[in-house]
């Protein structure tokens, strides 16, 4: 199911699991449907792109970054002729206000209007912004294989393991293969993986909608629980790692991931179970001190009060829905990225690896 990036003979088109580039239109798959509806959104413009990242047509933060990238191609592809460099700026500024807490989102941006601002002709423009949106995609992906390959080394398995993961991490959410979904599927190709328990994930559901969805179809055992469960699951289940993705990173190693994280980390540590964060360096922001600089995304209350229409709390009941947490770098025992592990997270080893 994780497909290979496939380049045309143009080296423009690239196909992955959630997310097809054409050059001139951007396809993603509707992961609000799923797992009921495999539909594809069509889309050729950067306002489209905002919207169905907004509406999480398209979610998870490396995804989130490689989609606005494309967004940023389609302004440049569709521009009207008249003023491009405008049309493209207010693109990126359109894009950048669709979702806060990913710094993925706004790191690909910052690449693409680097890039912009190269280009002298709207010809010159298309073409660049075409090929970094791709090389954005193309690079997520091998970070992903990267970091399977550190992971495994670290935790160096001498037979199967059961492993808990939250929200969706996988191809889904990636440019391919996943992140901590990623690190999943490899201890499964190498028969080092028992079981996975997939916390459903409350309100949105990633982890029964996605995540049990995308290893069900890859063959690999999932079983799937309650949020609530997971401290019992702990207890009884002999787990060995809690294996989350992340949307930031600060600099002290505080990692801002799924609303429920936290909590995971938590009942981690007291069941001396070990915590692992895998993420590409796209999720490292250095220029933030700790977790409480994070802008935290709350999300409407009718995710919390409904599910597709059906009440599940009484109409217009007051609901809190942060939809991310902070968990400290202290009950973090390994931050894996493409670039190698940090183990024990802290400002030193951050440094010493992200500068
Ligand atoms: C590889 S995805 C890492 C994170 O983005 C993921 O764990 C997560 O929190 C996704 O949140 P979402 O609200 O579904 O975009």
């Amino acid at each position: 199911m994780a497909e290979s990036p496939k380049p045309s003979s143009s080296g423009r088109s690239i196909g992955t699991f959630a997310m097809r580039w054409h050059g001139n239109s951007l396809e993603l798959l509707d992961q609000r449907l799923l797992p009921g509806e495999e539909h594809w959104i069509t889309l050729e413009g950067a306002a489209g792109v905002a919207q169905s990242i907004r509406d999480m047509v398209v979610r998870g933060a490396p995804a989130i970054g490689i989609s606005a990238a494309y967004g940023v191609a389609l302004a440049a592809r569709h521009a009207g002729g008249g003023d491009w460099k405008a049309e493209i700026k207010q693109a990126i500024r359109e894009l950048a206000a669709s979702r806060p807490t990913a710094v993925n989102l706004f790191w690909a941006l910052q690449r693409m209007e680097q890039v912009f601002h190269e280009c002298h002709s709207l010809a010159e423009a298309v073409k660049r912004l075409d090929q970094e949106a791709v090389a954005i995609h193309q690079e997520d992906l091998a970070a992903n294989i990267a970091m399977a390959d550190h992971a495994l080394e670290f935790m160096a398995p001498a037979s199967p393991i059961s492993v808990l993961t939250h929200c969706n991490t996988g191809a889904l959410a990636t440019g391919g293969y996943g992140t901590a979904l990623g690190v999943i599927r490899r201890l499964h190709e190498e028969k080092l993986l028992k079981n996975v328990f997939a916390d459903e994930t409350r309100p949105w559901l990633q982890g029964s909608r996605l995540t049990a969805w995308e290893l069900a179809r890859d063959g690999i055992p999932v079983t799937l629980n309650a949020d609530g469960a997971a401290a019992a699951i702990m207890a009884r289940k002999n787990v060995r790692w809690v294996i989350v993705g992340a949307d930031r990173i600060t600099a002290n190693g505080d990692v801002a991931n799924k609303i429920g994280t936290y909590s995971l980390a938590v009942l981690a540590r007291h069941h001396k179970v070990g915590f692992m964060v895998v993420a590409p360096s796209s999720t490292v922001d250095m220029s933030l001190a700790s977790g409480s600089d994070i802008p935290i995304e709350e999300r409407e209350g009718l995710e919390v009060r409904e599910i597709r229409g059906i009440p599940l709390a009484p109409a217009g009941v007051r609901v809190f829905n942060p939809v991310f947490d902070v968990t400290p770098a202290s009950l973090i025992d390994a931050i894996v990225t493409e670039k190698g592990v940090v183990h024990n997270p802290n400002i030193t080893g951050m440094r010493a690896l992200f500068g």
